[in-house]
């Protein structure tokens, strides 16, 4: 076989019409056409070896510290490189937690997390997964935020793939770089948006990182099939442009045609290097490229823009969680958004989507019930050439209005989200004037981390008199008020992401569509109990989150077989136990 395979040639794939990169020869897959290659082409020499001794300690995926047994010790040449004490993993647990607990700044804990993760991957996933509140915000927002500031100073090694405009016209050779082969999720951003804090062009790349933690600690995708992204055309961060520590490409954004090329080569190499189910879900892309990149290849590819599509799922689920307080069906709010992005009129279309649906009304329709407030105001009819594509759906007849306080008051909303990045813009006169006309005001501070929260929950609490339904992007801790303890809820599309991505990877979907978000939003929506609504919760604790994640990838999968989207077939039969089946678990393995 494979003498003919010689004798054929460089072109002996062609001519066999066989896709070289997922043709499965012998049961094992040629992913990088190793086996197809001739002598004139350059193929990556890639060698599996058994880790043993010194190197198996260095290897945080299959280290495990003093928890190895005596009997691996002696197996794996570790004899005298570890002190005599064996530890159980849940002592190691313990003591990891004990020794962060004493870290008084956020970044301090932050630093100590990804030590751990790159000392012992499981570790620090048992510790993610069995503290997820206590983690959340150390590895995510809002201390993500402050990493990626400071990313040029604490960078230690890399943790995922950066692919800069030096790399064009190479892209696919540089994934070839990358040592994991199957890979089902990678999330890239270009740093133009990182959270509320602008361009923080490549340290970015603590977002990345940080999404995919969660795919696995909370939605169970195996860590070595994620993949972290940073994509570096340059950046327009002044402070970071004259940081001797900046670790990216020391120029201004490239924009328009170098800017679109790289990114096209960039999704080629993709469905070249891993084949057509690989999710690749955009983050933190500024708006102007966001919304073109989600729209130029969700025919093409298995794309999902986080900011656009999991914000939009998670904040429908929390309005239509929250109704069970506030009464009313979807279609009787009214709602007011400050900010209108990617956020903003992302949450606002599956919103009115999901209100065409209910009440079988015309999208037009269900649009003006919502109403978005810019930086430059109300958007109404008479600004409709001036707006960005994403904003004119939402240009409604109405009279200019120039402040959100102005607009409250003029529209009296039932809802207010708050998708802006801009702190302290919920003002106590606009919490006040919501609560004048609502029984019971929903009001949604989203914007990320906690610094550019719209208001914080003490002041929602406080300013509407305990009248507020109130949820957060980056997590507050209850507030008591009156004697009574509120708590909030975060609105953040990390209860989407991690679950929706395994319902999509677990059902081979083959493209992302609109209905698999709303399925995903009502999944969410139906895990809050009775007594978290006592509370003041629209959403379940994160404590939940596998069971929840289990529950949305069931949904999730259970439409794509609907659609006609899912390979994997058959389909089986229990999706949620199939799910849950599914997730990695960090628990030690042992080693003949
Ligand atoms: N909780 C969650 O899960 C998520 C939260 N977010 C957060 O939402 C925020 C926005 O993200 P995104 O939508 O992607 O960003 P965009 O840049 O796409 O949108 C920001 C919007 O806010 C408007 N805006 C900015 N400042 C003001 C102001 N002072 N008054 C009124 N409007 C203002 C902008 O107006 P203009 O268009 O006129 O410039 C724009 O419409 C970020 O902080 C992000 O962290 C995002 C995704 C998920
Ligand atoms: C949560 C998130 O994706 C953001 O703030 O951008
Ligand atoms: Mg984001």
């Amino acid at each position: 076989m494979e003498s003919t395979m010689n004798e054929l040639g460089s072109n002996a794939a062609s001519v066999l019409d066989i896709d070289p990169k997922t043709s499965v020869g012998g049961g094992v897959e040629d992913v990088y056409g190793e086996d197809f290659a001739t002598e004139d082409q350059l193929i990556t020499p890639w060698t599996v070896s058994v880790a043993s001794g010194y190197s198996l300690l260095r290897d945080p995926r299959h280290n495990k510290g003093l928890a190895f047994t005596e009997k691996e010790r002696d197996a794996h040449y570790l004899s005298g490189l570890l002190p005599p004490v064996v530890l159980s993993q849940q002592l190691q647990e313990k003591k990891l937690m004990n020794s962060i607990r004493q870290y008084q700044l956020p970044i301090q804990k932050y630093m100590a997390m990804m030590e751990l993760e790159e000392r012992n991957e499981r570790l620090f996933y048992k510790l993610l997964i069995d503290n997820v509140e206590e983690l959340l915000p150390v590895v995510y927002t809002p201390t993500v935020g402050e990493a990626c500031q400071k990313y040029g100073s604490i960078f230690r090694r890399p943790q995922g793939l950066y692919i800069s405009l030096k790399e064009k016209g190479r892209v696919l050779d540089v994934l070839k770089n990358w040592p994991e082969r199957s890979i089902q999720v990678i999330v890239v951003t270009d740093g133009e948006r990182i959270l509320g804090l602008g361009d923080l062009g490549c340290q970015g790349m603590g977002i990345p990182v940080g999404k995919l933690s969660l795919y696995t600690a909370l939605g169970g995708i195996r860590p070595s099939a994620c993949l972290p992204i940073t994509i570096d055309v340059g950046t327009n961060n002044e402070k970071l442009l004259n940081d001797e520590f900046y670790i990216g490409l020391k120029q201004r954004r490239a924009t328009g045609q170098e800017y679109s090329e790289l990114l096209h080569e960039f999704m080629s190499a993709v469905k070249q290097c891993y084949g057509e189910k690989v999710l690749i879900q955009f983050e933190d892309f500024a708006n102007h490229n966001a919304f073109e990149l989600l729209a130029k290849y969700r025919t093409s590819h298995l794309v999902f823009n986080d900011d656009i599509q999991g914000t939009a799922s998670v904040v429908l689920s929390g309005v239509v969680s929250a109704l069970k307080v506030l009464g009313g069906s979807l279609a009787d709010h009214k709602f007011l958004f400050l900010g209108a992005g990617e956020a903003g009129t992302g949450i606002a279309e599956l919103i009115a989507l999901e209100m065409s649906k209910r009440t079988n009304t015309p999208l037009e329709e269900c649009r003006k019930r919502i109403y978005l407030v810019d930086s430059k105001g109300l958007i109404v009819k008479s600004r409709f050439e001036s707006l960005q594509h994403f904003k004119q759906p939402w240009a409604h007849d109405h009279e200019p209005v120039k402040t959100l306080l102005e607009a409250v008051n003029a529209l009296k909303p039932t809802v207010l989200i708050g998708a802006s990045g801009m702190g302290k813009t919920f003002t106590k006169e606009v919490v006040e004037a919501m609560s004048s006309f609502n029984e019971r005001p929903l009001i949604m501070a989203l914007s990320n981390p906690t610094s550019q929260a719209e208001c914080t929950a003490e002041e929602a609490y406080s300013w509407s008199k305990g009248k507020a339904i109130f949820a957060s992007g980056s997590p507050f801790d209850p507030v008591e008020y009156e004697g009574k303890v509120f708590v909030p809820g975060q609105g953040n599309n990390a209860y989407i992401f991690p679950g929706f991505g395994l319902g999509v990877v677990m059902s081979g979907a083959i493209r992302v569509h609109d209905d698999m978000l709303l399925a995903a939003s009502e999944a969410l929506a139906e895990q809050v109990t009775d007594a978290e609504y006592e509370k003041g919760l629209i959403y379940p604790p994160f404590s939940k989150i596998r069971k929840i994640s289990a529950e949305i990838a069931a949904k999730v999968a259970a439409k794509a077989y609907e659609l006609g989207l899912a390979s994997r077939l058959p389909r089986p039969a229990n999706l949620v136990k199939y799910a849950e089946s599914c997730m990695y678990s960090p628990v030690y393995r042992n080693y003949r």
